[in-house]
């Protein structure tokens, strides 16, 4: 009897090592992030740190009631290879973790690691499987509201006082080194200005950063959703009002926001910049720091960072929500009837955008 004929032979990509390897790897990223969200749930980059200490520890060390410490010593691992941990072997084999210096995002007040952890609660999780919908039906609820019984993003944080604040810190942890950067690189762009609103300012923790470094700045309204003013600290000088932007924003000389556009469809956007326009005296000026894509596609961590938040707000806030070109916000600022645009570029994800009035 004949035998069967033999498989065809793979060919093409299939048969190239390096690309077997990258799709693999692709393949199971998902257990980065994840790895990453459990040593922060763990305490791991805090035990490791200690106010600075930074000695490198075992992974029994750093969990000394684990009855199998090689667990989390697997998840050190894996985390080393991404450079979030350095991983020191002893002569007699015992691995031992400290923080590099990505790692050290991760400690103190303001930290990433809330903004992980933010990122990997199991309301957003639920929505990555659901990502595909948002492709196939673009009108339809965004992938969060299929997954979460219709409730939409910031709706849920308002309804859940962990989720609400998880927000308020990882809203915190991210805008801390950022308005860092804008105050070293931008405070003359305050000139002038004695009232200034922060629209969907969270926390008020931007605000605060300015009032310390702009004295001429004397009062600051924190204009955020009820549910987030209600849990913010009371900060000297600032103002917390609770309200909806798509129906009135406060006056001010100028209107700060951050992260703010990002998570809106275009016509949402066109709404909140004239309420913006509305709130302003002549001459007066929206200042937006939002990440603004760049035109061409690499693979450096910039652009992969900005198209990796895309992919974000197209799950969790909205489908049409999305980061935008410089171009794009230029032509929506000028729907808006502000009259001068400028872009400003002082930090590697959020660019400073002045729409003038
Ligand atoms: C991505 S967060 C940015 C927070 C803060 N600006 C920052 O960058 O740290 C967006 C903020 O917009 C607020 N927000 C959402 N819808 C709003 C609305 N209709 N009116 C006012 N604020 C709103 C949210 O509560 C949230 O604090
Ligand atoms: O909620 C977030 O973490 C968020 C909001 C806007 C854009 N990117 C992230």
């Amino acid at each position: 009897m004949a035998s069967p004929p033999p498989p065809p032979p793979l060919t093409g990509a299939a048969c190239d090592p390096a690309a077997s390897i990258a799709i693999l790897e692709i393949a199971n990223l998902l257990s980065v992030p994840m790895a990453l969200s459990a040593v922060i749930r763990l305490g791991v980059p805090a035990a490791i740190w200690r106010s600075g200490d930074n000695k490198p520890l075992s992974a029994a060390e750093i969990l000394p009631s684990s009855t199998d410490p090689s667990l989390l010593q697997r998840l050190l691992r894996l985390l080393s290879s991404y450079n979030i941990f350095q991983e020191h072997i002893s002569d007699t084999g015992t691995r031992r973790y400290s923080l590099t210096s990505l790692g050290q995002t991760l400690v103190g007040d303001a930290s990433y690691a809330h903004y992980v952890l933010q990122h990997h609660q199991d309301a957003l999780v639920r929505a990555w499987p659901k990502l595909h919908d948002a492709v196939l039906d673009p009108t339809g609820p965004d992938p969060f509201r299929r997954a979460n019984g219709g409730v939409p993003a910031y709706e849920y944080y308002g309804t859940d006082p962990e989720a609400n604040g998880l927000m308020l810190r990882a809203m915190k942890g991210v805008s801390e080194p950022f308005m860092e950067r804008l105050l070293e690189g931008y405070q003359s762009g305050f000139d002038g200005v004695e009232t200034l609103v922060d629209v969907g300012g969270s926390s008020g923790t931007c605000l605060e950063m300015i009032m310390k470094r702009v004295p001429s700045v004397r009062a600051g309204v924190n204009f955020d959703l009820p549910d987030v003013v209600a849990a913010a600290p009371e900060i000297p000088g600032v103002t917390h009002i609770g309200g909806d932007m798509f129906k009135s924003i406060p006056s001010g000389d100028a209107i700060f926001m951050k992260w703010i556009l990002m998570t809106w469809t275009n016509s949402e956007c066109a709404a909140i910049l004239k309420k913006c326009y509305e709130a302003l005296p002549n001459g007066g000026k929206l200042i937006a720091c939002e990440p603004v894509l760049p035109e061409e596609t690499d693979c450096s961590s910039r652009t992969r960072a900005l198209l990796e938040n895309d992919i974000f707000v197209m799950t969790i806030y909205r489908t049409q929500g999305r980061g935008r070109t410089e171009e794009e916000f230029r032509q929506l600022g000028l729907e808006a009837g502000f009259t001068g645009f400028k872009a400003i570029y002082l930090d590697p994800f959020y660019t400073v955008l002045e729409f003038l009035k």
